[in-house]
């Protein structure tokens, strides 16, 4: 029997579901924490689960991100709070579980990566109303246009209560219209960076190739 059955048993939530989560939250951080990008208990990561309500598996608060386990994660509401209806005992959700939320529902991802990769940072110091990209080639795997397109990867002011930092996020988010897609990236300046997607792997591929845009701007900055 593994360590999470336990855990679970009394899960109102299917418990597959949420096993499954947490063996892929735990992959995801072990792979940022070995880039560097979540040195020690930097970063959290989260999976929707459900919609109606909003519910989300987000990453532990406080554990080493190289080394999390599949029961590290809590399930949150919409707050960001851990709720007692999903049937499983208290544990203290991400610190910022709240800004994931806001993200999942504003956008509609089905994953949030937030990491403190080194470029996103430098890039909120340099340009802290916003990162302007264009003619790279590495935007079309962010959806955009390579060539005639100016992306902008918004930045917002660090706060540690995530309904400011929420609400500083649903001011510079621009949803997708008809002729550009979304940017699904945010810089929290002094901070780190959120992306999110579809999945955790489509999620993954927004953060590391926004990653490599801002580091292709900072190289390349006159
Ligand atoms: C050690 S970094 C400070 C907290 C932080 O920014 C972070 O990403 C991790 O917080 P959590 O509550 O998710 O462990
Ligand atoms: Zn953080």
């Amino acid at each position: 029997m593994s360590d999470t059955a336990n855990v679970f048993s009394d899960a109102i939530v299917d418990h597959a579901v949420i096993r499954e989560a947490g063996v892929a939250l735990a992959a995801e951080s072990r792979r940022f924490a070995d880039r560097g990008w979540m040195p020690g208990t930097a970063g959290n990561l989260s999976v929707t689960l459900a919609r109606d309500p909003l519910w989300l598996a987000v990453t532990a608060s406080g554990l080493d991100k190289g080394e999390l386990k599949p029961t590290d994660v809590v399930i949150v509401d919409e707050q960001g709070e851990w709720t007692p209806d999903a049937g499983l005992p208290f544990a203290q959700p991400s610190a910022e579980a709240g800004l994931h939320a806001r993200i999942a529902a504003v956008t509609g991802a089905g994953a949030v990566i937030h990491v403190h990769a080194l470029a996103a940072v430098r890039s909120g110091h340099h340009w802290p109303n916003g990162v302007v990209l264009h003619d790279l080639e590495m935007l079309k795997g962010i959806g955009h246009s390579a060539h005639d397109e100016r992306v902008v990867i918004p930045v917002v002011k660090n706060h540690q209560d995530m309904v400011i930092l929420g609400d500083a996020f649903e001011r510079a988010y621009r949803p997708a219209t008809e002729a550009i897609a979304e940017v699904p990236a945010l810089i929290v300046a002094d901070h780190g960076i959120y992306a999110w997607g579809r999945d955790l792997r489509q999620a993954r591929w927004h953060l590391e190739l926004t990653e490599a845009l801002l580091q292709i701007v900072l190289a390349t900055k006159v």
